[in-house]
């Protein structure tokens, strides 16, 4: 937007904006992007939440649609300056069909990125995820790595599958030529205010008498990121892609904060040990080889029961494989090429993520 222009008020859109990393973007939008004159937020499903934000002095409009219907996509894109795509089918569960999932994650993508290209929206973030790299389906360990660290990704889960392709589309721009600015946010596993599989874990621990038993052993990396971050990098990512388009036009960007390396299990204990869980055993106290059988048998049951019933539990051979393999991120990409630096410590984000946990955990809410 032109020098003269400066005090131009800018017209944002966050798709998938009342999910859990979108309500985030939404919030951050209001409070740390000074230029925002009109904040539009897509999703399939409208939070009630959205109604406070509404009397605040930057005009919220909530829009209900569905990024799968192209012409739904295009109006509300029309007359936008950013697009903030987070909208996703965010399934690993077999909740649903790869059908939809390929539908809502490369088609959705894909009318998002047409719609920008129609009505001459200039810039546009895409959430991408490390699910795009890894873990790969050979188990192969991802330990630290960067964004040019050589790894061999293998998909074949529909989620990895989908997102791999969404974010390809969205490099395909650039070699396309056109003038639409993009860049894709890998974040690893997310976490913080609003995520469901805490919350669960913490209810599972409740109803076992405020005990979980391990099951992944200890050495076992998984990379996460607190969502107030994810959200801080995407307005931040967004707000710089006009001043440093060469530079970011068609890049990808792990996202990452001072949040420590642990095994999934240890890290949730961050959180869920503060509000009195305990994880029982220095080793996993389960064989692997029992693990790998329940998760096969979670298959077949969910198989068998879909003509009755969704079926759909934590464990499986794919969630199994992905809480098993150790892949972490250690770059400062994002702070080299848009001057990333996380907004909130790991202190501030652990300290949240427990108020939250504390305040919600044990509610219906
Ligand atoms: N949760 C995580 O750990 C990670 C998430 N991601 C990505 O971040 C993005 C957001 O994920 P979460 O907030 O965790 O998921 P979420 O399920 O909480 O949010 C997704 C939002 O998209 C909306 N949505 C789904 N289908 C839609 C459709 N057809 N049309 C319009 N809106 C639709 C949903 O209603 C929801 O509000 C996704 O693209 C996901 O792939 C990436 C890495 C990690
Ligand atoms: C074997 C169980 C013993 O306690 C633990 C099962 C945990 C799994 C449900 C999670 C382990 C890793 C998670 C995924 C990971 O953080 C990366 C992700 C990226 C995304 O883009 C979406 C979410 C997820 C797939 C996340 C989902 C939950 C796990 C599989």
């Amino acid at each position: 937007m032109a020098d003269s222009a400066q005090a131009q008020k800018l017209v944002y859109l966050v798709t998938g904006g009342c999910g859990f990393l979108g309500e985030h973007v939404v919030r951050m939008l209001l409070q740390r992007e000074p230029r925002l004159g009109e904040l539009r937020v897509f999703d399939l499903h409208l939070g009630p939440w959205l109604e406070e934000l509404k009397t605040g002095p930057v005009r919220v409009t909530a829009i209900q649609g569905d990024v799968t219907q192209a012409h739904e996509v295009a109006a509300a894109v029309a007359g936008a300056h950013v697009v903030i795509h987070t909208a996703g089918l965010v399934d690993v569960f077999g909740r649903a069909s790869p059908k939809t999932i390929h539908e809502v994650n490369v088609q959705g993508t894909r009318n998002v990125i047409e719609a920008c290209v129609q009505t001459g929206t200039r810039f546009l973030v895409y959430t991408s995820s490390m699910e795009v790299v890894g873990p790969n389906t050979k188990g192969h360990p991802f330990y630290r790595g960067n964004e040019d660290t050589p790894y061999e990704a293998v998909h074949r889960h529909p989620y990895p599958c989908s997102k791999a392709l969404a974010e390809w589309l969205m490099g395909l721009l650039v070699c396309g030529g056109l003038p639409l600015v993009t860049c894709a946010l890998r974040p690893t596993g997310i976490y913080g205010e609003g995520h469901q599989i805490m919350r669960d874990f913490y209810r599972q621990g409740l109803r076992l008498g405020g005990r979980l038993f391990r099951a992944i052993p200890a050495s076992v990396e998984h990379g996460r990121v607190y969502v107030g971050n994810v959200a801080w990098m995407h307005v931040l990512a967004a707000r710089e892609l006009e001043r440093r388009a060469a530079r970011m036009g068609g890049q990808v960007y792990f996202c990452y904060d001072g949040s420590p390396y642990k095994s999934y299990e240890d890290f949730n204990m961050e959180f869920l040990g503060p509000c009195g869980l305990r994880l029982v055993g220095t080793r996993p106290l389960v064989p692997y080889w029992l693990l790998v059988f329940l998760a096969a048998l979670n298959v077949l049951l969910q198989w068998l029961l879909r003509p009755l019933l969704l079926y759909a539990p934590l464990l499986n051979p794919y969630t199994l494989a992905m809480a098993n393999t150790t892949f972490t991120v250690s770059t400062d990409k994002a702070q080299r090429h848009f001057g990333y630096e996380p907004l909130f410590s790991w202190e501030d984000s652990r300290t949240r993520t427990i108020l939250w946990v504390q305040a919600t955990g044990g509610s219906a809410q």
